[in-house]
């Protein structure tokens, strides 16, 4: 599996760039066909028996490590002229081997905006039942429901490779967050992910119940059929170029194959053929860098960064969104741990890393889980906009404005972001979305200079769901291991801020409320009690927000005029036989963490390109 010697004559009937969500579930779903075969490579390690990727508690430890490295954006002009950092997962797994483990879907409504968009069958009932395919979901256990874990059945799919279940371990801030949401008149969610979104509820993790262990798209998707001979997943193989067949006059651009080498060792590049497909799953920084290194992307950025443009494809890189996420912290009174407690007292993490390999308890089981969304209602009470209704029309009215200026900086095209705007608006007009998501860090979440040895605390993190900016990454070398140019231009609408000025006051009252989070509160950190005026936390919010590492639409799902870059079939415009298959190529941002929405696309990716393996290939 970690093979770095492949001969160069080798030749796949898939060749699959990056092994982490969409590339491992694709690989291991078209290689249910004996009859084909199919490679995976991937640039990094398999780091699955390493305690920081399987041990749920570890979430985070990763970041910044050559696990999951952190690529910096542009200076953002909006937020205090700073460089931001997106992580991305580089080992076998991606982001699911690093990740924080949280599984949501996001709404129904989420997924027919795909459609809406012009993807005929991208819609919430298609892609719910691909979310339900990816699943084997445990329901809660009497302690879990005891301690606030609910779910509908209908609502789960149980045959699927991803073990989904709740934790055991409960920091003792969970019951208070349910508490400060109830006393808010959050509504309790049967099921938060039923496709519905108003309302708080304990969400699952990739969790196996039995070894209490992450499931990332490896453990799987992948370690249960490594027997399967016509299935070579490759860690190690960093893919340089995608080649070409010489082009015939007008025909499609047919793939051939990549050009790779071992990581780490860019002069002893080989090349491993294609025979069907070639499918580009290197995530939505990842794939419009290597589309572009390879010819496909707009010629003038292509041709300057010194390639030879191959196909003239605009959209490639641009109609970037990105989550980024405000805090509010506190102090608290607590006497039991939070998420920080095992990594300020070293002889704490020991006895618990003893508990969890012995008993499989205690703090290292556990992941954040506390989640919730406001109704656009909750949210904007009190504020200049105060209902969804008045902030559509806010929306509506400044659009032609915004998508001339997002056009200028060539972030995207006018007539998709009047299209996505138009949606967005009427979702916050029928009270469905909200554009905030809430949830809780039983523990440090800030940006600030934390006193761990002598503080607790608790966090409130609150989610732009729903950005309005729009920005762009490109290439601007020929190597791909040069840093691609990111600029998501975070707050450049400045409606995004508006909902961070409005998530900051719903987030003082979740953190304050009494029976609640308030019963725990020592004293706000973060922003900080002295920060008071709108000015004053404008200011804060453009110098402390962070992204939440959910960067999609780079390589978007579109009709080519309105800067597409591949079709429903997800096969990249100009070319007969190159697809991108991940997170990429959502053509507008889901009201969730990504994992599930990624393999979701994955999972119906499969059966898109099985049934044309059996129109096209088979004999
Ligand atoms: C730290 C972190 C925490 C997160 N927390 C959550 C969470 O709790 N819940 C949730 O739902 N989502 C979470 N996400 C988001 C989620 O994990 C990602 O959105 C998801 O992994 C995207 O899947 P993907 O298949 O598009 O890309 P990835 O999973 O990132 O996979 C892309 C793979 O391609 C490889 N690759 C790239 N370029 C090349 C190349 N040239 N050659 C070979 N290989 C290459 C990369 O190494 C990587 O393994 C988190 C993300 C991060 C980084």
């Amino acid at each position: 599996q970690q093979d770095t010697n492949t001969s160069s004559t080798d030749t796949y009937d898939y060749v699959i760039v990056g092994g982490g969500v969409a590339g491992l579930a694709l690989a291991s779903r078209i290689s249910e066909n004996k009859d084909v075969t199919v490679a995976v490579l991937e640039s990094g390690p398999n780091a699955n028996d390493q305690f920081v990727v399987y041990a749920p508690g570890m979430y985070g430890q990763a970041v910044g490590t050559d696990l999951c490295p952190l690529v910096p954006t542009t200076p953002q002009e909006n937020m205090g002229n700073r460089s931001l950092s997106i992580a991305t997962g580089r080992l076998l797994g991606g982001g699911s081997a690093v990740n924080g483990l949280v599984w949501t879907r996001g709404g129904l409504k989420d997924y027919d905006a795909w459609e809406e968009l012009g993807n005929p069958g991208w819609n919430g009932s298609n892609l719910f039942k691909y979310f339900k395919k990816v699943e084997n979901f445990h329901p809660p256990t009497p302690a879990q429901i005891e301690y606030g874990a609910t779910y509908q059945k209908n609502a789960h799919g149980k045959n699927g490779p991803i073990d989904v279940s709740f934790t055991n371990y409960e920091f003792p801030q969970s019951a208070k967050w349910n508490a400060s949401l109830s006393s808010l008149d959050f509504t309790a969610l049967p099921d938060l992910l039923n496709g519905t979104l108003a309302g708080y509820s304990t969400t699952p993790n990739i969790l196996d119940p039995e070894t209490v262990q992450r499931v990332d798209s490896y453990a799987g998707y992948i370690a249960p059929y490594t027997s399967r001979s016509n299935l070579n997943v490759l860690a190690n193989h960093t893919v340089s170029r995608i080649q070409f067949a010489p082009q015939n006059g007008s025909e499609p651009l047919k793939a051939t194959g990549v050009e790779w080498y071992p990581t780490g060792n860019k002069d002893q590049k080989q090349t491993i053929k294609a025979r069907y497909e070639v499918i580009i799953s290197s995530g939505a920084i990842g794939s419009p860098k290597l589309l572009e290194i390879s010819g496909i992307g707009s010629k003038d950025i292509v041709s300057a960064a010194g390639v030879e443009s191959l196909i003239d494809l605009p959209g490639v890189g641009s109609n970037m969104q990105d989550h980024v996420h405000a805090v509010t912290v506190s102090t608290t009174n607590i006497t039991g741990y939070t998420t920080n407690s095992v990594f300020v007292n070293e002889t704490l993490a020991q006895e618990q890393r003893e508990e969890y390999e012995t008993n499989k308890t205690g703090i290292w089981t556990t992941t954040p889980n506390n989640l919730g969304y406001p109704t656009p209602e909750q949210l904007f009470n009190g504020t200049e906009f105060v209902s969804g209704k008045e902030f559509a029309d806010k929306i509506r009215n400044s659009t032609d404005e915004w998508a001339n200026y997002y056009a200028s900086t060539n972030a995207t095209n006018v007539e998709l972001l009047k299209k996505q705007y138009a949606i967005v608006a009427s979702r916050y007009e029928e009270n469905y979305l909200s554009p905030i998501e809430i949830n809780l860090t039983p523990g440090y979440g800030g940006t600030g200079s934390p006193d761990l040895q002598n503080n607790k605390y608790q966090t409130v993190n609150h989610v732009l769901i729903a950005p309005l900016s729009r920005g762009y990454t490109h290439i601007n070398s020929s190597d791909i291991e040069e840093p691609s140019v990111i600029n998501p231009q975070y707050y450049s609408h400045p409606m995004d801020i508006d909902v961070h000025v409005a998530s900051t006051k719903l987030a003082r009252e979740i953190i304050t409320a009494s029976p609640g989070l308030g019963d725990l509160n020592s004293g706000e950190v973060e922003p900080g009690m002295n920060i008071t005026s709108e000015d004053d936390l404008r200011s804060w919010l453009s110098n402390n927000v962070r992204s939440d590492w959910h960067p999609v639409g780079t390589c978007a799902m579109l009709p080519k005029e309105l800067g597409g870059v591949v079709s429903p079939a997800l096969m990249v415009y100009g070319t007969s036989n190159l697809r991108v298959v991940d997170a990429s190529i959502m053509p507008l941002e889901v009201s969730s963490h990504l994992m599930q929405p990624t393999y979701g696309i994955a999972e119906k990716a499969a059966d898109i390109i099985k049934n044309a393996y059996k129109n096209q290939y088979k004999n």
